[in-house]
Formats: structure tokens, C-alpha cells, sequence
């Protein structure tokens, strides 16, 4: 079931002054995000992320097309029902918003107050959040008395008071260091393992849709140029721009600089072999080289693994005669996707 549905959403904004040109910020947009999935958005500055997560809060109304959460259309809702679907959606952003007047106990407490949670369950419901994040002894300090990380974690709390179904994380690690980014991420895995909370992570880092996202969404230009499992989008990524970002994380096949260098270095013929389908290259690649007689260097590659299945491409450099090097790059063609690269 989708928890959260756009179908054909596009939003522009009219020029504010005169002069100015309208800007298409969503261009008809369909998304799908199903319940219990993670979702990452991923684009550059200006893609329209942002836009698509106000649309989904009903902080933007789309110019055409509708979206829908959790079974509610809110196109078109009056404010008053718009609150109502909010409550179910929490949010969590890069600078955290919380209010530095108040203690932990407090920010996490606001969301109750605006969902008139009665003040006699507010005791139990904050305990057990903040126990939740790790953050049980801090309840009393002041978010300039926390770290970066602790803010955010004092953010997810807050936005889990009211058991929303879907959280809407906006660059939620963008401000955080890597070691931080990697703790706010398991903890957001924990919010969807543990508590079935859909996900959306808003990011302009493939890091992050690779740690955590069962489904990429890439977004140029206010437009879906990609979209599909995780797996396939890293292993097999179809448009240059999602290329771009697999290659910031998994470097595997030789291009540019690095392939003149390979075939400036090496005389051999240089062959790529890749595995795109969670199968990984074992030692029956280097036992039917050995056997053709060919010699060989390892000469770049990687294997990466996204959800638990792996893939990647190993470059060989291969030496020996005519006859044995072609012998075994068809015996290695049983196995892999064999290119020749020099
Ligand atoms: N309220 C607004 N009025 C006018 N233009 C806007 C408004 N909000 C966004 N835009 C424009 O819409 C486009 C998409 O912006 P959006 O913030 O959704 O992108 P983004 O992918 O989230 O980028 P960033 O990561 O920089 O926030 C940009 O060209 C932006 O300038």
C-alpha cells in the first residue's frame, strides 16, 4: 500500500517581481512510497527535493496534480484537515529547529501540547522517546549544551512524539560529521525496523541513500530521471546523472585519468569484469587464468554491497600469449561481463 502518492505533481512559482520568469520547481512528478519502505530523494541543489516534502506536508499546494497521504488526498484540503494529516507526519530537518529555550524534555513535550495529548501521558510517552534515542539523561539540558548529533536525536524524538506512520528527513544528516551521520542513520533504520515508520530521506549525498535507502529516487530539474530498488539503481544506474552520483561512492570501473594511467602502464590487454547481479568474483577467475596459462595483475576494481547483495567490477591487466589471453577471456565470459578496455 502507498503511504504517500503523487501523481503528476507540478509546482511553479509565479515570477514575484516583474520581469521575472515563473520557475517550474516540481515538473510533473509521479511517487510512490510504500508503506514500511525507506525512500531516498536524491538531487542536486535546486532539483526540487524540498518542494516535493513541502507538497507532501500540504506546506505547498501542487499547480497540477494531486497528492495523496495515507489514503487522504490533501489537494485541496482546508487548513483545518491539513493539520489533522500532519500530525501524521513527522519531519526532521539539517539544522534540527529545536527551541533553545527549552530543555530537551520541552521540545519534546511541544508536539504533545499542539496534539492535546493529555498532560498526564506526556511523563510516560517522553521517557520512553528519549530512551528510545539514547538520550534518557539528558532530558534536562539545553540543545546548546548538546552535540550535533544529539540535537538531531533530540529532533527524531520530537517528531515521533505523536506516532506518525512516515518521517520526512530533510538533509537530516548534512551538518553532521561522518561517524555522527553513520549513528543518526542506524537510529533512523531502528525508527523504521522497530516502529514501521515509512521514511523519506531528503540528501544530495549517495552516502547516505546507500546506507539506508531500500528505493532511490533521483530528481534533476524538478523531473524523476530514475527510480527504482537501491540495489538495481547502484549496480545498474541507467541515467548520467545517477551515474554521477553512483561513481561519488562506488569508483569501480576505470574511466578517465585512471584508464590513461592503466594503459600507459601496462602492456597486456586490460579487461573489466563486472558482476551486477549480487554474484561476487570468487577464485575460479584466477584458476582458469592460471590454467590458460595467462598471466595477471589486479590493476583497479571494487566490490560494494547495498541491502546485503554485492557487486562491482575488477580491471585485470593480462599478459601472455594471443591465443591463451582470448582462451581465457571467453572462459571468464561464462562468469562475468567481460570488457576490454585497452
Ligand atoms: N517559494 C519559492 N519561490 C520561488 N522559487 C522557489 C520557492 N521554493 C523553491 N523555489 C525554486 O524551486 C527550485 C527547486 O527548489 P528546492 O528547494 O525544492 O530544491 P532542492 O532540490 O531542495 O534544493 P536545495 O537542496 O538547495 O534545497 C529552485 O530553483 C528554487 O529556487
Amino acid at each position: 500500500m502507498a503511504v504517500i502518492e503523487l501523481s503528476d505533481v507540478s509546482k511553479v512559482f509565479g515570477p514575484t517581481r516583474r520581469g521575472e520568469r515563473p520557475v517550474t520547481a516540481v515538473d510533473g512528478v509521479p511517487l510512490r512510497v510504500e508503506a514500511g519502505q525507506i525512500a531516498g530523494i536524491i538531487g542536486h541543489s535546486g532539483a526540487g527535493k524540498s518542494t516535493v516534502v513541502r507538497l507532501v506536508n500540504g506546506l505547498e499546494k501542487p499547480s497540477s496534480g494531486t497528492v495523496t497521504v495515507d489514503g487522504t488526498t490533501i489537494t485541496g484540503l482546508p487548513e483545518r484537515r491539513l493539520r489533522a494529516v500532519r500530525l501524521g507526519i513527522g519531519m526532521i530537518f539539517q539544522q534540527f529547529n529545536l527551541f533553545s529555550s527549552r530543555t530537551v524534555w520541552g521540545n519534546v513535550a511541544y508536539p504533545l501540547r499542539v496534539a492535546k495529548v493529555p498532560t498526564a501521558r506526556h511523563r510516560e510517552r517522553i521517557s520512553e522517546l528519549l530512551h528510545f534515542v539514547g538520550l534518557a539523561d539528558r532530558a534536562h539540558s539545553y540543545p546548546d549544551q548538546l552535540s550535533g548529533g544529539q540535537k538531531q536525536r533530540v529532533g527524531i524524538a520530537r517528531a515521533l512524539a505523536t506516532s506518525p506512520k512516515v518521517l520526512l528527513a530533510d538533509e537530516a544528516t548534512s551538518a553532521l560529521d561522518p561517524e555522527t551521520t553513520r549513528d543518526v542513520l542506524a537510529l533512523l533504520r531502528k525508527v523504521n525496523v522497530e516502529l514501521g515508520v515509512t521514511i523519506v530521506v531528503i540528501t544530495h549525498e549517495m552516502a547516505v541513500v546507500r546506507s539506508i535507502a531500500d528505493r532511490v529516487v533521483v530528481m534533476e530539474r524538478g523531473r524523476v530521471v530514475e527510480d527504482g530498488p537501491a540495489f538495481d539503481v547502484f549496480s545498474q544506474p541507467a541515467h548520467p546523472t545517477t551515474q554521477r552520483f553512483v561513481r561519488t561512492v562506488v569508483d569501480d570501473v576505470p574511466t578517465g585519468a585512471t584508464l590513461e594511467s592503466l594503459r600507459a602502464n601496462h602492456s597486456g590487454r586490460i579487461v573489466s569484469l563486472s558482476y551486477r547481479d549480487g554474484s561476487r568474483p570468487g577464485s575460479e577467475v584466477f584458476a582458469e587464468l592460471i590454467s590458460a596459462g595467462v598471466g595477471f595483475e589486479l590493476v583497479h576494481g571494487g566490490l560494494a554491497d547495498v541491502r546485503g547483495r554485492s557487486f562491482g567490477t575488477l580491471t585485470l591487466a593480462l599478459s601472455g600469449p594471443d591465443a591463451a589471453v582470448d582462451h581465457a577471456i571467453g572462459r571468464l565470459r561464462d562468469r562475468a561481463a567481460v570488457t576490454e578496455v585497452a
